[in-house]
């Protein structure tokens, strides 16, 4: 797993075409959105970490909830991002990582948002440019 980690102003997202034949299906709420004061974590699921999902998750949550402390921030955006990668995972297994990844930074007491699986979109995004603002995180399955 790849995670680029952006210490946000704002990230805003706009859903546009599809990507995949079959996207998570949404509801229309989840077609745009916007979360402020943010740590955005762009993440490309490998196709190494189908050896062990559980693993990569539980240490996913792990790296992202040691930034956000350090950044002082309650609040994490799961973006599903093809992007740092060449050896992805394939959609299904991708897609239940990142719900896991949004539900272990939720029950660790983050407000978490997560944008949209499978589609184009369109996003903003405002970086705080402060010493910790830009890191990145590669996550690979021991067991
Ligand atoms: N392994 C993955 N990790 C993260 N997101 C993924 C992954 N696979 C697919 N996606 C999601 O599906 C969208 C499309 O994935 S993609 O690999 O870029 N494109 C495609 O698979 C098709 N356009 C065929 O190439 C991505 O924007 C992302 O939302």
């Amino acid at each position: 797993m790849r995670v680029l980690l952006i210490h946000s102003d704002y990230i805003e997202y706009e859903v546009k075409d599809k990507a995949l034949k079959e996207p998570e299906p949404i509801p229309e709420e989840m077609k745009k959105g916007r979360m402020e004061e943010v740590l955005v974590a762009f993440i490309s699921v490998e196709k190494v970490d189908e050896k062990n999902p559980e693993e990569v998750v539980a240490r996913a949550v792990k790296e992202i909830v040691e930034v956000a402390e350090q950044v002082k921030t309650k609040n994490v955006f799961v973006y599903p991002f093809a992007h740092l990668s060449s050896e992805l995972a394939k959609p299904s297994v991708a897609l239940e990582v990142l719900k896991k990844v949004e539900e272990g930074l939720r029950n660790a007491g983050y407000n978490v948002g997560r944008a949209p699986f499978g589609y184009y979109k369109a996003f903003k995004l405002s970086c705080k440019g402060h010493p910790l603002a830009e890191l990145s995180r590669t996550i690979v399955p021991e067991g």
